[in-house]
C-alpha cells in the first residue's frame, strides 16, 4: 500500500474556457433559453472579469490520477467493468477561474466485496504559485469482477481516512424542502450531454461508444457519474444557496444506478442537521440514481 501512497503526482492546467465547457456539460444555462442566473459560469468576455467556477469542477483536477493496473502491483481489474461508485469533495476556497494545479495522489482504500472490489483514491490539489490547498477529492471505483481476492470469511478491507456514513445515508420520508428538475438533453437536440461533458477530459468510451457500453453490460452509453453529480450540485446551488457556488463546503455522493444521456433528472433536497441531503431520480424510470449530502457555509443564513 505504501508504495502508491504519496508516490503519484499529477498536474492539471485550466483556463476560463475549460470552466465554461464544464459548466455547459453539467447542464448550466438552461434548456430552451439562456438562464441569466447561470451566465456567470460561462461568460467572461466583454469586461466581465471574473467567471464563477462550480465547486464540482475540482473533480477534473484528478483526471489522469486514476490508477492503471501497473500502479497497483499484484492487483488486477478489467477497466471496461469499472463503474464510478462514490465521490467525496472538500473545497477549501473558491476555485480560481484559471490555474495550474499540482495533485498529490494516494491510495485511500481497498475493499474486497466478493463480486467486486472497491478502490478509493484521494487527491489533494494545490494551486501553483500560492501553494494553497484548494480541494480534496476522494473517488471510489466499483470494480466489477475484481473481488474475491481474500478469505471470504474475513474479506480484506483497508481504509486510510475516517469512515463517513455515506452508505448509511437515509433519505427522510418527509416531503423534500426543495425540488429541481433538469433534462440532461440540452435544447439543441443534436447535442448529447455525455458527448459534451467528455470534452472536459473524461474520454472513457463507456460514455460514447455503443459497442464498448455493450461489453460493459449496458444497452448503450451511460452518463459520466461526475456529470450527474454536477447536475445535483447545480440544483442545490440554485434552490438552497440562492445561486452562490461559494457556499459549498463539502459534497458526498454515492452513484446508485446508471443514467442514460437524455434522461430527465429530478433533484430532491432536505435540510437536516445543518446539511443538505439530496437524492436524484431518473424521472421516467422513477428510480434513484444518486444520493448523498452537502455541507454549506452559512446554511442558516441562506434560509
Ligand atoms: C478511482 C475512481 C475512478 C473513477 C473514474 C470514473 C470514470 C467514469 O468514466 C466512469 C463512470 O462515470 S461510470 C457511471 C457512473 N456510475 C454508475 O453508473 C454506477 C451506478 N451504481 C450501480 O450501478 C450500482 O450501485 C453498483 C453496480 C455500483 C453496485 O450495485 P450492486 O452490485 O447491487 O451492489 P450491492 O450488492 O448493493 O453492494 C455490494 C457491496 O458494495 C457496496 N457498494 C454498493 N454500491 C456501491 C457504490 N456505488 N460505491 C461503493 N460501494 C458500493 C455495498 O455497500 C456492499 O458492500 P457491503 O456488503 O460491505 O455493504
Amino acid at each position: 500500500m505504501d508504495e502508491i501512497n504519496s508516490r503519484v503526482k499529477t498536474t492539471y492546467t485550466y483556463t476560463e474556457r475549460d470552466v465554461a465547457v464544464y459548466a455547459l456539460g453539467v447542464g448550466a444555462c438552461g434548456r430552451y433559453a439562456i438562464d441569466t442566473d447561470e451566465l456567470k459560469y460561462v461568460y467572461h468576455e466583454n469586461g466581465q472579469q471574473f467567471i464563477k467556477v462550480l465547486p464540482t469542477f475540482s473533480t477534473l483536477f484528478s483526471l489522469g490520477s486514476v490508477p492503471q493496473g501497473k500502479d497497483l502491483p499484484g492487483f488486477r481489474f478489467d477497466p471496461r467493468l469499472l463503474l464510478h461508485g462514490q465521490q467525496h469533495i472538500e473545497v477549501f476556497k473558491p476555485l480560481p477561474s484559471n490555474a495550474t494545479i499540482h495533485n498529490k495522489v494516494s491510495l485511500a482504500g481497498l475493499h474486497d466485496k466478493g463480486k467486486a472490489a472497491v478502490l478509493e483514491i484521494e487527491i489533494r490539489s494545490y494551486e501553483e504559485g500560492s501553494g494553497e490547498l484548494l480541494s480534496l477529492n476522494r473517488l471510489s471505483a466499483f470494480l466489477r469482477g475484481a473481488g474475491g481476492f481474500s478469505d471470504p470469511s474475513q474479506p480484506f478491507t483497508y481504509r486510510n481516512y475516517p469512515a463517513n456514513q455515506l452508505s448509511a445515508i437515509r433519505v427522510p420520508e418527509s416531503p423534500p424542502y426543495a425540488v429541481f428538475e433538469d433534462c440532461t438533453q440540452p435544447s439543441q437536440a443534436c447535442v448529447c450531454t455525455a458527448l459534451l461533458y467528455r470534452l472536459s477530459g473524461d474520454y472513457n468510451p463507456l460514455h460514447s461508444d455503443p459497442m464498448f457500453a455493450e461489453v460493459a453490460g449496458f444497452p448503450g452509453p451511460i452518463l459520466h457519474g461526475l456529470c450527474t453529480l454536477g447536475f445535483a450540485v447545480r440544483a442545490i446551488i440554485k434552490r438552497i444557496c440562492r445561486g452562490d457556488p461559494d457556499m459549498i463546503k463539502t459534497i458526498s455522493g454515492r452513484f446508485l444506478l446508471h443514467v442514460y444521456p437524455g434522461e430527465t433528472l429530478v433533484t430532491e433536497m432536505w435540510l437536516q442537521d445543518l446539511r443538505v441531503i439530496y437524492r436524484l431520480k431518473a424521472k421516467d424510470r422513477n428510480l434513484a440514481v444518486l444520493s448523498g449530502f452537502v455541507h454549506l457555509h452559512g446554511l442558516a443564513a441562506s434560509l
